[in-house]
């Protein structure tokens, strides 16, 4: 069998993360370098499995947004390949984008319009959509988001939240096979990011990928399946989310009136980078029967409430990984 040349390598072979048939993105060495030198995204290699929630993390910076437009056909890579439902972009962009629906970079409104008027707009500018059914299609999308008993007032009067679902609404007009949502949540206040991420996750369990951007390490890991870690143009990892979690050791917790002690106590038991609170001494998990430190703290007088080994999460597997925190600032 012929090896797949450098010009067209094959492009769901990633790292084994999906099954070729199964991936909805799949981009290979995908690099952006802007004029001026700047290098948004390197050698990226990432494999988005069909029916996945997928989070696409990274501080700011880091090169989401750059992605997101190479894989939208709205900039050229400078080198490198990408894959979307099976089709080359930017090549095939005109018959894959038909198949996605996408919410980049806030959606385009008119205040004055209605949010039903606003997605007639949308929907009459679809050559592919049926005059005849547009009433229907409109009102089935503002009921899919939420916003049928607002569908009157004009947009100008939304809150950011709603006109977050009101673009989200466009992007559903058409049955799609991917969704592609550049940081949803963005500028929301909890009740709105609450049901962006609700709507995602409804929109997920009726079979949609759902690819979105996010800088928040909570948000991805309440609503994602899988996700990949970007940080400065490069990914860091990708898989799905409790993998990648238990990747990372989590933190030994014991729970005590008596903290002070409780730390002198699995100090002298050779127990590392110990944090003490009030109520609590975590500590990097020690490569020993846990059982024995436990006795060790009870024989020392140490009064244990409660003693065991926290969950990692996906911000552990991130310092773990880049050696750095999570700067959510960027
Ligand atoms: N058109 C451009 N010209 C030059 N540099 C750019 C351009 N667009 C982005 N960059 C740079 O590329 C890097 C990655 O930016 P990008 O917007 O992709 O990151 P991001 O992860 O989406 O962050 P954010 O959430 O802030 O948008 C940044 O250093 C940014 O300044």
């Amino acid at each position: 069998m012929e090896e797949p040349s450098a010009a067209e390598p094959d492009p769901v072979d990633s790292g084994g993360a999906a099954p070729a048939e199964d991936a909805v993105i799949a981009t290979r060495a995908l690099t952006k370098r802007f004029r001026g030198g700047q290098l948004a995204v390197d050698g990226l290699d990432l494999t988005v499995p069909a029916g996945s929630v997928f989070g696409f993390l990274g501080p700011n910076g880091s090169g989401k947004t750059t992605t997101i437009r190479m894989l939208m056909g709205l900039i050229e890579p400078t080198s490198g390949t990408a894959r979307v439902l099976g089709q080359p972009i930017p090549r095939a962009t005109r018959a894959v984008l038909p198949h996605v629906g996408a919410l980049i970079e806030g959606p385009a409104l008119y205040g004055f319009l209605s949010g039903r008027d606003n997605l007639i707009r949308y929907d009459a500018a679809d050559p592919t959509a049926d005059p005849r059914t547009r009433r229907t299609r409109v009102g089935a999308a503002l009921d899919r988001v939420g916003l049928g008993a607002a569908a009157g007032k004009k947009a100008k009067a939304y809150s950011l939240g709603m006109k977050q679902r009101l673009g989200l609404a466009a992007a559903l007009l058409q049955p799609r096979r991917l969704l592609v949502l550049d940081e949803p949540t963005n500028g929301l206040d909890p009740q709105g990011m609450r049901e962006i991420r609700s709507l995602v996750r409804g929109l997920a369990s009726d079979g949609t990928t759902v690819f979105l951007s996010s800088h928040l390490l909570d948000e991805i890991e309440q609503v994602c399946t899988h996700a990949a870690v970007m940080a400065q143009g490069r990914l860091i990892t990708q898989g799905a989310v409790a993998d990648l979690a238990a990747g990372a050791r989590g933190r030994l917790v014991v729970t005590t009136p008596d903290a002070g002690d409780a730390a002198r106590v699995l100090k002298e038991q050779g127990v590392a980078d110990l944090v003490v609170t009030e109520r609590d001494v975590t500590a990097e998990v020690p490569d020993r029967e846990l059982a024995d430190l436990n006795a060790a703290l009870v024989t020392a007088g140490v009064r244990v409430r409660g003693f065991g080994v926290e969950r990692a999460s996906l911000e552990d597997a991130f310092v773990a990984l880049t050696g750095e925190g999570f700067d959510v600032a960027g």
